[in-house]
């Protein structure tokens, strides 16, 4: 069968900017609509009551305009336009620095008044408004540029550690450095990471694991972010985050202090060799959550970018955005001892993470990267057994995800061996143990070795694809 092709094909950066606009524009006709089509059915409508049902029906409308993340896909709009989480009926402009109601028709006017053309050619990054620091969601923000005003201090509680200027320079390394990245600070009771700002070149599944975490438990601002990718198909769901988005990886770079790379294997050698060197005074910290890439061949690709590359090589899986995944890292030759408490401290809030050696990475990558996949298949499957034997196919699939999950809880929380446990639930000439003999004679146990086995060997290959 031919695949049924997408309603827009996005072709080009200029088919996006189009799509992104049409959609606001064809949002704004819609209410143009909704407006004429209410008006007319007030003036025929015989009372006064109807008048003010349907009136309050126009308004609701009018105020039910919210902030779309296509936007930021707008060239001329994107460079000014801030999404104020905590009010998604207004943006800010940075330029300005003043709330514009969020319909695209005010933006484009905005943009063409005078203020805010000279605020364009004087421009100079400064913070959004107070507002945005408590995002909703449990997301809250601690700039910590020297440009960070005293009251703006205490409007948002901040401790002082969290507004520290930037260390200038790694005593141990030389290295200088971005933010003082792990300088930690609580807000609200929250941990919140000073503002680094953070690069996805790639914004796929995993990026959107990785990032979801870091949004989730408050460690990131999400218009301190900068994603990549060249269609849109991940990007606007980036976007619909408030995160900056674009097709330009270099700009990714540019805009971060630690930038992860997250394509797949085969396009890591071009994607670091099309992007440009660094500024002197640039040097960010590069994560690489791509299978199979040693720590040597991340070094050697990215020196063209910048000397003395920091480098963090990562085993991340997806459970991650949900606070539930593992993460193993290793860090490279030029990464300080900060890059590496800072990465822990992120890594930590997608669930289990830990350092090891490089020359275990492979071996991760077969269990625990991979390794959701078998047991996605497993519930699967369990639930197909349930269905054959006349469970309904909801309650099965819950029932195989919740007994998976009760089990691993058991594995983790009662110190048992896992055997142990195993020999708890087989009954003499019972059930499970007719059950654990059919796995036996299928091969269960050597299948799942075989299978850890097989991701860590093709990891190790991958690498070798260099
Ligand atoms: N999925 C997993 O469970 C795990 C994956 N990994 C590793 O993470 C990496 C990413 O995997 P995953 O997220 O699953 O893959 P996805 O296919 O979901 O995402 C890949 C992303 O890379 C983008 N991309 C493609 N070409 C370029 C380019 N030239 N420049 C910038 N971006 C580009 C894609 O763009 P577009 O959106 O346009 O398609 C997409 O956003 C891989 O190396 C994988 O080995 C590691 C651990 C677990
Ligand atoms: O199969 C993949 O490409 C990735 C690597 C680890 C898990 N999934």
């Amino acid at each position: 069968m031919t695949p049924k092709p997408p309603s827009k094909p996005i072709k080009s950066e200029i088919g996006v900017v189009e799509e992104a606009e049409e959609d606001g524009v064809e949002e704004c006709r819609e209410l143009e609509v909704l407006e004429a089509t209410v008006e007319e059915e007030v003036s025929e409508s015989a009372g006064p009551e109807v008048k003010i049902v349907k009136k309050s029906r126009w308004e609701q409308s009018r105020r039910s305009r919210k902030f779309c993340g296509k936007w930021l896909n707008i060239p001329e709009i994107r460079e000014w336009v801030h999404p104020i989480p905590t009010d998604p009926t207004y943006v800010w402009c940075k330029m300005c620095k003043s709330k514009i109601r969020a319909h695209l028709n005010d933006l484009k006017t905005h943009k063409s008044t005078k203020k805010h053309k000279r605020n364009m050619a004087t421009y100079e990054p400064e913070l959004p408004p107070a507002e945005t620091m408590d995002c909703g969601n449990g997301i809250f923000v601690s700039f910590s540029t020297p440009k960070i005003r005293q009251g703006e201090m205490e409007v948002m509680g901040l401790t002082s550690d969290a507004t520290e200027p930037k260390e200038a320079e790694d005593p141990e390394s030389g290295v200088l450095g971005g933010p003082n990245l792990s300088s930690m600070s609580t807000l609200g009771g929250k941990e919140v990471v000073n503002p680094a700002s953070l690069g996805f070149i790639g914004s796929g599944n995993m990026a959107q694991a990785l990032l979801g975490a870091f949004i989730k438990k408050g460690l990131v601002d999400p218009p301190h972010v900068t994603a990549s990718a060249p269609s849109v198909r991940n990007l606007t769901k980036l976007c619909a985050l408030g995160v900056c988005t674009t097709h330009d990886n270099n700009m990714v770079v540019m805009k971060s202090d630690v930038v992860f790379l997250c394509v797949k294997p085969h396009l890591l050698n071009n994607v670091i060799a099309s992007l440009d060197p660094l500024p002197p005074d640039h040097n960010p910290l590069f994560v690489s959550i791509v299978t199979g890439h040693d720590i040597d061949s991340l070094e050697e690709m990215l020196s063209t970018l910048v000397e003395r590359p920091r480098v963090i090589r990562t085993m991340p899986n997806t459970p991650a955005m949900i606070g539930q995944g593992c993460c193993l890292y290793t860090l490279g030759t030029h990464a300080t001892p900060s890059d590496g408490s800072v990465m822990h401290s992120m890594l930590s809030s997608v669930g289990v993470c830990a350092e090891i050696p490089e020359q275990q990475m492979d071996a991760a990558c077969g269990l625990a990267g991979s390794g959701p996949a078998y047991i996605y298949a497993a519930i699967e499957a369990m639930a197909d057994g349930g269905v054959k034997m006349g469970l309904p196919r909801h309650l099965a699939q819950s029932l195989a995800a919740q007994m998976v999950k009760g089990s691993a809880s058991m594995v983790l929380e009662s110190g048992k061996h896992p055997g142990q446990l195993k020999d708890e639930v087989c009954s003499p000439s019972g059930t499970t143990i007719s059950a654990m003999h059919v796995l036996e004679k299928a091969g269960f146990r050597n299948a799942l070795i075989s299978a850890v086995e097989a991701s860590a060997l093709r990891s190790k290959e991958l690498g070798g694809n260099k």
